[in-house]
């Protein structure tokens, strides 16, 4: 089974990709730019929160939640922003981090700083 996914918690997508995919009990995000309300803020913290909050806003639109993510990709531009993205993203899992990629780019969508992809189980019965 496949499905595509939206969720009235996380921006519109900006071009052509679903904000994720279902496959059976897993759920593939696309990579989230840091768009709260609209706009990109300012700073890696501020940008880290946003891509994270339109994650968990189509986690729990879906039947996750950030404890099922299983693995994270995160898309950087300036590894110099490396430990304050660390330690706003460790700020969203109380149980253990999920496997984790950081990688760095040269650039990203809307001149962001980060861009942030998962996977994630279902809770059990969705
Ligand atoms: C923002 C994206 N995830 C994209 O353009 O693929």
């Amino acid at each position: 089974m496949l499905k595509r996914l939206t969720s009235k918690k996380a921006p519109k997508a900006i071009g052509a990709y679903s904000a994720a995919t279902q496959v059976n009990n897993l759920i593939y995000t696309s990579g989230q730019l840091p768009i709260k309300e609209g706009v990109i803020p300012q700073g890696i913290i501020e940008q880290t929160k946003a891509s994270m909050d339109n994650i968990q806003g189509i986690l729990t639109d879906n039947g996750s939640s950030v404890d099922y993510i299983v693995k994270t990709t995160a898309y950087i531009t300036d590894f110099a922003d490396f430990a304050d993205f660390d330690k706003t993203y460790q700020a969203y899992f109380k149980e253990g981090f999920p496997s984790r990629t950081a990688v760095l780019v040269s650039k990203l969508p809307k001149d962001a700083l980060i861009e942030i992809e998962v996977i994630a189980k279902m809770k059990e019965g969705n």
